[in-house]
């Protein structure tokens, strides 16, 4: 039986890399897949992942019709077993709904992968559509983690280094290279920056950040060294 499989972390939890990884062992077995994503943060018609390994993909429009794009292959002889689908976030419901009728009516599998929720810990429409229908939900086996050491299972977005509430759903980013202790303070931030930190829901309810909760003054590098 083909699947509708939603795989589904925070930023930075390994969604891309398994994609690859995915992608990597069915068409090692001999099987066709198409990679789709949208808004990848390397740029258009690509698939990356921060371990470093990138390929391309078919970027995925407002006007992108999966049904159509599988049908018109298929009848140029070409082959589709299964679906990648990364940022499924970002797709509209209609075409979650058109990964679904894939699955039932071709019986292609396809594995999505993306974000539940956004910056105010709200239910993307390409999300929730995926949470509705799949057949599966599949967190991720790495668990990212908040500055306490808790899982973190929330998305924070940050402004000039201040974490907000407010603003445009879509905003393309990247989390903090040092998890947000270290980074750089809000004062010092250009103003308008956009970043993102995941935080475990106690810590991102209470919009404690790791620069607040840690400031700089008090981040590991400038403490003093434990004498041993
Ligand atoms: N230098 C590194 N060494 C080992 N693992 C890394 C390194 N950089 C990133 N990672 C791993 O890659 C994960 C992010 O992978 P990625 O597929 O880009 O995430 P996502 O698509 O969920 O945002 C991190 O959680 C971490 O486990
Ligand atoms: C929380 C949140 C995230 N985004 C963007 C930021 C990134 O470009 C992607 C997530 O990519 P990743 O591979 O999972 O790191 O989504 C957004 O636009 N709005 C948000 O609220």
């Amino acid at each position: 039986m083909a699947e509708l499989v939603f795989f589904s972390g925070t930023m930075d939890s390994g969604k891309s890399t398994l994609a690859l990884q995915t992608d990597h062992n069915h068409a090692a077995r001999g099987l066709a897949g198409l990679i789709f994503s949208r808004n990848d943060r390397a740029g258009h018609n690509v698939l990356s992942s921060r371990l470093g390994l990138s390929v391309p993909a078919v970027e995925v429009t407002d006007a992108t019709d999966f049904w159509a794009e599988v049908v018109r292959r298929r009848t140029r002889g070409n082959r589709v077993d299964y679906l990648i689908c990364d940022e499924v976030q970002f797709y509209s419901p209609v075409q979650i709904e058109q990964l679904a009728r894939l699955v039932d009516e071709i019986a292609i599998n396809v594995f999505g992968f993306g974000i539940s929720t956004d910056f105010r810990t709200k239910l993307f429409p390409g999300s929730a559509r995926m949470l509705e229908l799949a057949d599966r939900v599949e967190p991720l086996q790495v668990e990212a983690l908040c500055w306490c050491g808790v899982r973190a299972t929330h998305n924070a977005r940050t402004v000039g280094g201040v974490m907000v509430t407010e603003g445009e759903q879509v905003v393309v980013g990247n989390v903090s290279e040092t998890g947000g202790a270290d980074d750089v303070g809000a004062a010092e931030a250009p103003t308008g920056q956009v970043g993102y930190e995941v935080l475990c829901r106690r810590h991102h309810l209470r919009r404690l950040t790791a620069a607040v909760a840690r400031p700089a003054s008090l981040s590991p590098q400038t403490l003093p060294l434990d004498e041993d």
